[in-house]
């Protein structure tokens, strides 16, 4: 018996998954011995530590003296061996790791093991022959769902689709050699799938059709998951020497498409965003987690229904409050209804919901009731005044260790923290709508806000399962205030000729999961309202006089003030920017109605209205969106462009294959965005959100160093780190 093991000489610091390295040559040439000596009858393949390979080292992929895909020869080597060779896999066999493991006659996996080509994640596609040997083991539907998604998948659901011969509870080397033992001599044909036809469907190609369709529609112009369909369309159209050719022309053409870089630039953001670093030097490697074994969420509204599913899918027990029985009753049911689906969602998996034990979900208005909770999630109203009442309120009933966290999406984490007697305990946690869906959670420190509280806050993200971005205290924190300049800009693109359906289509088509305007009617366009209302820039407030365009000496639009006086809040009263086929209902049509009230607000205000390109569109929005990133670092709100990209992605549907608004510019260049701001400032003189930030300037003017090294430009240690 020969025992090669996949080499690991790439392996990041802390990561003990394998990596396959470039050359692979130590096992080609161990391979090599083994078919040569006689007295080997079998090999077995295995990872180190208990991991059969997470695939290629990804870092690899950008370095220009990257050459070819080197895998190939390795794994048609071990295929064509004349001893039958055995895959152990342990831990995880992803990407060029399972390709490995689909050249070897057999595959033996722990019960426990997870097994993916994960490529099209990363805006490639399995380059070592993967998606012509795959379709051949397991068919085209399995194979294609798969690659194109990318997803692991457990060692029960492998042996089910016939990816792996045997699973096993205990020791898998062993068993892999047993299982090599029994086939020597067995004859390897049937085992080599380069040589196995793809299995035939009845309508092979009308399902083709339809998956590219579906794959196209979902992946919102990613490249990658339409060309992981082209190649196992390969496989079944062609013999496996010409299929392979087209799996690396396509994997040619991935790689260098720049989405396969801002894919491997977002991978590498999500995992170092959890460095994070505070004011005083604290930071992820200094500060310890206090365990949570028991949360409360206050008002259970949208946001908090959504927290408190969250919160029971991590086997955390809660306490539920509301104001008064009424909103109490009503919030229960949605909270039931959420927690009855997430549960259907998991059945059949190893995981159950316990929800019905009071024990693990507990509703009250009693605020008592909250005593012995170890951290507290407000989600009431939008209001500092409510807002401070409560955090009051808790200051007096929690234990003293309770960490009290506030949802709000825009106010002063301090002032809220000023009506406490643990300012130091005082952290924002701002989810994302739907909060159990998406993955984001910006963590906002305070002025007194202890290390322990953020590295509390990252730990409650991660057993949530969601990316957890630390960022400093300012309005609108990093997402939502990079997303007024935006939002601001469609809404004068509006005034100045354009329509709704035009701009949404515009960031839709550049990758957006929905456009500004069907994003405001759907989170509801009362909530802005209600805000600027107490901001004093409308309603009763507003001082007599003020002129209808124009606030604090910059332009204003009242047009979203305007439909929210006509009952028009969105989705929820059935019109809003677009109308919908009633209150609630989520099909958006454009709005005769409204491109009229659009002329005659353009008449009222002497405005000439005209065409606005599709250029013009997408560089005031996007742009603006992005000078304001440039503020915040520069103000060292965020601890790098990284953070600002993260929270992009993961909370507002930047669409990952651009890699996060900062990695963008970086792409299109800052001296071209610089260039197109100064001359849309030009034209709008009284829009400060369109005027070149300082830290942007300067970048242009050291000729725009690569992002990673944007931070260390700025002259000043920010006061906020
Ligand atoms: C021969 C060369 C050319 C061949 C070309 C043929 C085509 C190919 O061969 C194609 C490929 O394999 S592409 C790579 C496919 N593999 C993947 O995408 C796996 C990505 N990693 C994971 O899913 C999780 O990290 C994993 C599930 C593995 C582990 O999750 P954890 O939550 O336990 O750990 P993480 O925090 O995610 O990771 C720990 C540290 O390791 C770094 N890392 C992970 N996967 C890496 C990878 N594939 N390449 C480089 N670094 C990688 C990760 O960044 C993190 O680093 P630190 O933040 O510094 O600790
Ligand atoms: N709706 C959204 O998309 C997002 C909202 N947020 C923030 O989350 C917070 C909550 O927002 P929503 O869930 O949208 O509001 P909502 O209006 O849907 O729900 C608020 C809930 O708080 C309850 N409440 C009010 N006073 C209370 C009290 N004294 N005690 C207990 N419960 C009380 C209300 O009865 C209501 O059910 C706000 O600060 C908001 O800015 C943050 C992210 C996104």
């Amino acid at each position: 018996m020969f025992h090669a093991q996949i080499p690991f000489d790439r392996i990041p610091h802390q990561f003990k998954s394998g990596l396959l390295c470039r050359s692979s040559q130590s096992e080609k040439d161990g391979l090599k011995k083994a078919d040569a000596d006689p007295s080997v009858k079998a090999v077995m393949i295995c990872g180190e530590n208990g991991k059969f390979s997470a695939g290629a080292d990804i870092r690899g992929f950008s370095s220009p003296k990257r050459h070819g895909v080197a895998l190939s020869p390795i794994v048609s080597l071990i295929e064509s061996s004349e001893k039958p060779v055995v895959a152990a896999i342990e831990g995880v066999a992803l990407g060029g790791g399972l390709e490995v493991a689909l050249g070897c006659h057999y595959r033996v996996a722990h019960a426990k093991a997870r097994m993916g080509l994960p490529e099209v994640t990363i805006g490639l596609l399995p380059g070592a022959e993967g998606t012509q040997r795959l379709p051949r083991l397991i068919g085209v539907p399995a194979a294609l769902d798969m690659i194109t998604t990318g997803k692991h998948i457990p060692a029960t659901e492998a042996l089910k689709l016939g990816l792996v011969d045997e699973i096993v509870e205990e020791n898998t080397i062993e068993a892999a050699i047993r299982l090599a033992n029994k086939v020597i001599g067995q004859p390897l044909e049937p085992r080599r799938l380069s040589l196995k036809p793809v299995p035939k469907l009845p309508n092979m190609e009308a399902f083709l059709r339809e998956a590219l369709v579906k794959v196209k529609r979902q992946a919102r112009g990613c490249l990658a998951p339409e060309l992981c369909v082209q190649a196992v369309r390969a496989a079944t159209e062609r013999p496996f020497a010409e299929g392979v050719r087209r799996e690396r022309e396509l994997f040619g053409l991935l790689l260098s498409s720049g989405q396969a870089q801002a894919l491997q630039y977002a991978f590498f953001a999500e995992r170092a965003v959890r460095r994070w670093a505070a004011p005083g030097g604290a930071s992820w490697s200094s500060a310890a987690p206090q365990p949570v074994r028991k949360a409360a969420v206050i008002g259970l509204g949208t946001m908090g229904r959504g927290i408190v599913t969250s919160l029971v899918k991590a086997n955390i027990p809660v306490v539920a409050l509301e104001q008064d029985l009424e909103y109490l009753n009503k919030g229960r049911k949605a909270v039931m209804l959420l927690l009855e689906r997430e549960a259907m969602k998991m059945e059949g998996g190893a995981q159950t919901l316990d929800f019905h034990n009071p024990a693990r979900l507990q509703f009250t208005v009693d605020f008592d009731l909250l005593c012995d909770v170890d951290l507290v999630i407000e989600a009431v109203f939008e209001n500092m005044a409510l807002k401070k009442e409560i955090f009051h309120k808790l200051s007096k009933i929690c234990k003293p260790g309770a960490l009290l966290c506030t949802n709000t999406s825009a106010l002063n984490i301090d002032e809220i923290a000023s009506a406490t007697n643990r300012p130091q305990q005082v952290i924002g946690t701002h989810f994302f709508s739907p909060a159990h869906v998406m993955r984001l959670l910006e963590i906002i420190y305070g002025r007194h806000t202890s290390p322990t509280a953020i590295a509390t806050a990252m730990q409650l993200a991660k057993a949530l399962k969601k990316v957890g971005v630390v960022v400093g205290n300012c309005f609108g924190f990093v997402g939502n205030r990079m997303m007024f300049p935006y939002v601001q800009q469609a809404v004068f693109l509006l005034e100045e000729g354009s329509r709704p359906e035009a701009v949404d289509q515009v960031l839709e088509d550049f990758g957006f999961k929905i456009g500004p305007f069907r994003m405001s009617d759907l989170a509801g366009l009362d909530v802005g309202w209600r805000s600027r209302k107490e901001q004093g820039l409308t309603g009763p407030s507003l001082a007599a006089g003020t002129p209808a365009r124009q606030r604090h000496g910059q332009r204003y639009s009242p047009l979203p003030d305007l439909l929210c006086e006509q009952g028009r809040f969105g989705q929820k009263t059935g019109k809003g920017w677009y109308q919908y086929e009633r209150a609630g209902g989520r099909t958006a049509t454009p709005d005769p109605w409204l491109h009229d009230f659009l002329s005659q607000y353009r008449d009222t205000h002497g405005i000439q209205s005209r065409f606005i390109d599709q250029e013009e569109i997408l560089e005031r929005c996007l742009f603006s969106l992005i000078n304001e990133g440039f503020a915040i670092l520069a103000e060292g709100i965020a601890s790098g462009p990284e953070h600002l990209d993260v929270i992009y992605i993961n909370g507002y549907g930047w669409p990952k294959h651009r890699g996060g608004p900062m990695f963008y510019a970086s792409t299109v260049g800052l001296p071209r965005v610089l260039a197109k701001l100064q001359k849309y400032s030009e034209a709008h003189p009284d829009v400060p959100g369109l005027r070149p930030n300082a830290f942007l300037k300067k970048l242009v003017a050291v000729r725009s160093p690569p992002l990673k090294e944007w931070m260390s430009y700025l002259s000043h240690q920010s006061p906020k780190l």
